[in-house]
């Protein structure tokens, strides 16, 4: 029976209706301007830019620019791309523009939709960042869509890892700027360690379009991104842990694969205490029990999680002496990714390459925090209703799905189920070489890198040509793409197939191109591209009667969004096709998450050897099951979530402050604010409210004084005197103080003051956030225990991390105090003794760097020569090339490096 609500649905649309159906008449505007602008000139097309970002900039809303801003971008886009953009796709523009996600099912065109939103806010002059999951698709889109943005008269930019200055200083100026996630929220920490605010890249966080955005803030959202420097070296300690795993039997642990988690047994216990003891590394007497021993019970728990848990070519591949992460969600290896904790030198040492020194954090965010920075954000998926409750929660973002341009002819096929894996994968083969035999390109999906290339194997054996495409051969990618959808092409690829691989029936036309135009160069390339196009369109003729592309799963992920993604190679924008799984009770998912039931149905069936079930009830369980697998993750998250707002809260503050410094006048201010705060609590802790002067600890005030005002002040003679109380003691101290720093200032001259000032402010400022991090991190595994003593950890945690911030504070203020009254500007004999020794080390350096002429040119004598006649101490451009371990010549008394030589 049909319920009130269907009825209610079919008379009032649902909500999603209503919204889709209320961009109608903007459409209908922006299509009523259609001919208007078919007839602009290339020129009037750049001249409506200017004239709407004038418009726009007088303060005229960018919704009212709406309707003309995107028929200028739909005209852009025909001339420079050659397609013209669906009503669809204008839809989904306006919801971005809107600040919603967009879903789009897959092929449609995100990537072109999201010129229109892009387009119309970079307008307002503040720059539009385009978020991409991974480098290879932000150089396409930033290839793909410049075009357009260029015949619009705007200018477009790609951020990418290891770019040279200059060129990523240019790409964030731009008005489009296109980026991944990492390299966005990299840039953002990295600036917040810089020293100036023209140092900076990112000009601010105005709108941001995610693309593939369930990926980027869902799926990574758990991973914080983490700047970390090297400590110190404990390679030895991890591989003699290492080698006691292989001897540990079943009994000493017990692994809990649902929940990714291995732990000793008593059993266990008892065999690790004893090798510890016998190599020392635990004292006779201690036991693993004792607090004493938390490191190294870390640790060994560590070697075992790298054994247990993470499994080579599936969670990670070795190469070139290093263990680099495989993204679990999108294949790819993850370069410069490292497990924290000791836990990547774990595995290192299973793996018996070199164990990079363990790294402290110097800075971290995670991606939920960094794109909760802007204050305009978008999202397109092909995928995001299944997650659309998260969106609302945590990033209050609404999901909007918007219709397809044409109905979708791809068949998605009940999966087959298998008892064993051997079963299933010899009836892949046979559908794959089923399809191949009627020249139908085929795209077989694998979990894992392992998993592609034994498959590769098997269809060797069986005599059928291939490609895969795994982490491997990323370089390949483009190519194997290109070719991924021609006739009787069989291509295995990993979870590396997702978002963005656009497999173009019957082959990419661009690329053969490219491919023919570079082996014959002296060919004609209208010649050459017309030719491919006509063989082009026969050939994608001939697939098309095949079915179109076929996509066959070997497995089903975790995640029902990643096993969608794959189905949407296929079916593109209204092309047939056709999507089957095959899955066997061996696989994991099915082995992990309550398979046990559908076992016994299927036993009860009798299933003969070779023989599938296939029943929509399969599906359902199966669905139920990853639906299970989803929950639990988004529960970690918001808890994770939770924790990191603590964090979250305290670094914005933070970085303002820091950029307040960077950018004020009034830096002395500040500085005599701290000053004046450190007295108070000087006299608070010695001389407390309220007590008498008998009461007072004047020698530990003169002490005191002495360490962080370095004066020497006669308190005790004060403190006879006849009515001094707290105040007056410190309006005296504040006097003597102030005479001081304003000592300082006239000998080193107003102008460096100030830029010593704000580098001692500027340089403690991050030792003590750094500091403070590694405590928030220490206190966040220790409150997890105390979720036994009845308390609601994540109460405990902020209040302890609050206090904790607040001494961080009190210490900066300390510290600042304490170092600026030890700068003094250094004595004329002082002065030569640094020159000298200057000339004497530069002298060294080049003896050393002597036998490379391009080393030793790089450094040029007349440097030296020129810079030491003038010598000017409050004049950095006059001081030549101080060693970074040399006093710095402004006089602080600090190393250079620490010093002026930060700035350099
Ligand atoms: N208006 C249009 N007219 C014709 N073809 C279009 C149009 N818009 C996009 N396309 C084509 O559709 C294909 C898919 O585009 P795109 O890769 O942007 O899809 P997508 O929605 O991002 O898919 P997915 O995210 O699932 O990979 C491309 O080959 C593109 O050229």
């Amino acid at each position: 029976m049909l319920g009130i609500g269907f009825i209610a649905r079919k008379i009032f649309g649902t909500p999603n209706d209503r919204k889709v159906k209320r961009t109608r008449p903007i459409i209908a505007k922006i299509n009523a301007l259609e001919p208007e602008f078919e007839k602009l000139t290339d020129e009037g097309i750049v001249a409506k830019t200017r004239e709407l970002q004038k418009r726009a900039q007088s303060g005229e809303s960018l919704d009212a620019l709406l309707p003309e801003a995107f028929a200028n971008c739909r005209e852009a886009a025909r001339r420079a791309l050659g397609l013209r953009a669906f009503d669809v796709q204008l839809a989904g523009g306006i919801f971005l523009h809107q600040g919603n996600i967009s879903e789009m099912k897959t092929g449609e065109g995100k990537t072109l939709v999201a010129t229109f939103p892009a387009y119309l806010n970079a307008l307002a002059g503040k720059g539009v960042h385009i978020v991409t999951v991974n480098d290879y698709l932000a150089k396409r889109d930033s290839d793909w869509m410049g075009k357009v943005y260029r015949q619009l008269g705007l200018t477009c930019g790609v951020v990418y890892p290891f770019q040279g200055d200059g060129e990523k200083r240019a790409a964030y100026a731009a008005d489009i700027t296109y980026a991944t996630n990492n390299e966005l929220g990299f840039d953002y920490l990295r600036d917040n360690m810089k020293a100036s605010v023209p140092e900076m890249y990112q000009r601010g966080h105005f709108f941001a379009i995610v693309d593939e955005v369930d990926s980027i803030l869902i799926d990574e959202a758990r991973t914080p991104l983490i700047i970390s420097g090297p400590s110190q070296d404990r390679s030895e300690l991890y591989r003699t842990l290492d080698a006691y795993i292989p001897l540990l039997d079943p009994e000493h642990y017990t692994l809990d694969e649902k929940f990714r988690r291995v732990t000793f047994t008593e059993e266990g216990n008892e065999f690790v205490e004893d090798k510890l003891h016998e190599s020392g590394l635990l004292p006779e007497g201690q036991s693993l029990y004792d607090p004493e021993s938390t490191t190294i019970v870390h640790h060994i728990t560590q070697a075992l999680s790298a054994h247990k848990l993470f499994h080579k070519d599936q969670n990670y591949v070795v190469a070139n002496d290093e263990v680099v992460l495989i993204d679990e969600f999108t294949g790819r290896m993850m370069k410069g990714r490292r497990l924290s904790d000791g836990l990547h030198q774990a595995i290192e040492a299973k793996e018996n390459v070199t164990i990079q020194p363990e790294n402290v954090t110097l800075a971290s965010v995670t991606f939920q925090n960094y794109f909760r920075l802007y204050s305009k954000l978008a999202g397109m998926t092909g995928t995001a209703v299944t997650e659309a409750e998260e969106f609302g929660d945590i990033y209050s973002l609404g999901v909007v799905e918007v219709p397809t341009n044409r109905p979708i002819a791809r068949k998605d096929e009940h999966d087959r189920v298998y008892r064993t894996a051997r079963e299933k994968y010899a009836a892949v083969i046979e559908a794959i070489q089923e399809a191949n035999a009627k020249g139908q390109p085929t795209l077989v999906g694998t979990t894992s890198i392992e998993k592609s290339e034994m498959l590769s194997e098997m269809l060797k054996k069986a005599g059928i040509a291939h490609n895969v495409l795994n982490a491997r051969q990323h370089e390949k990618e483009a190519l194997i793409v290109a070719e991924a959808g021609k006739l009787g092409a069989v291509t295995i690829a990993t979870n590396m197939a997702g978002r963005g691989t656009d497999i173009q029936l019957g082959g990419n036309i661009e690329m053969q191109v490219l491919q023919e135009l570079a082996a014959t160069p002296e060919a004609n390339p209208d010649a050459v591209r017309a030719r491919i196009e006509s063989e082009h369109a026969s050939e994608k003729e001939k697939v098309l009667a095949a079915g179109g592309l076929f996509v066959l799963g070997t497995e089903r992920h975790e995640s029902r969004r990643i096993d969608n993604q794959l189905r949407g190679r296929s079916g593109r924008q209204g092309d047939p096709g056709r999507s089957l799984f095959f899955l066997s009770l061996e696989d994991d998912l099915m082995r992990i998450f309550g398979s046990d039931k559908l076992e016994g149905v299927l036993s009860k069936l009798g299933m003969k050897e070779g023989e599938a079930i296939i029943h929509p009830w399969v599906n359902k369980s199966l669905e139920r099951a990853q639906a299970k697998v989803e929950g639990r993750n988004f529960d970690m998250r918001k808890q994770l979530l939770k924790f990191d707002d603590v964090m979250n809260d305290q670094r914005k503050a933070i970085f303002s402050q820091r950029r307040d410094i960077m950018e004020t006048d009034e830096i002395g201010e500040i500085a005599r604010d701290m000053r004046l705060q450190v007295i108070e609590d000087l006299i608070d802790d010695y001389a407390p409210p309220k007590s008498y002067v008998d009461q007072w600890d004047i020698e530990g005030m003169h002490a005191g004084i002495a360490e962080q005002l370095a004066l020497d002040l006669p308190i005790t003679q004060w403190a006879a005197e006849e009515g001094v109380d707290q105040e007056v003691l410190g309006e005296r101290i504040i006097a003597a103080s102030d005479a001081l720093m304003e000592q300082k200032t006239e000998g080193f001259g107003a102008e460096t003051m100030r830029l010593i000032e704000k580098q001692i402010l500027l340089q403690t400022i991050d030792a003590k956030w750094r500091e403070h991090l590694v405590t928030l991190e220490h206190l966040r595994s220790v409150v997890g225990f105390r979720g036994y003593a009845q308390r609601d950890p994540l109460s405990e945690y902020k209040t302890e991390a609050f206090q904790l911030f607040e001494a961080m504070l009190d210490s900066l203020r300390f510290e600042v105090t304490k170092r600026l009254g030890q700068i003094r500007p250094i004595s004329e004999e002082e002065r030569q003794a640094l020159l000298a020794e200057q000339v004497r080390q530069m002298a060294q350096a080049e003896a050393e760097v002597a036998p490379t002429p391009a080393a030793a040119s790089a450094e040029p004598p007349q440097a030296l020569a020129a810079a030491v006649p003038g010598f000017d101490e409050s004049d950095p451009a006059t001081w030549g090339n101080p060693a970074r371990n040399d006093p710095c010549p402004c006089g602080s008394g600090e190393k250079f490096k620490h010093c002026h030589g930060r700035l350099a």
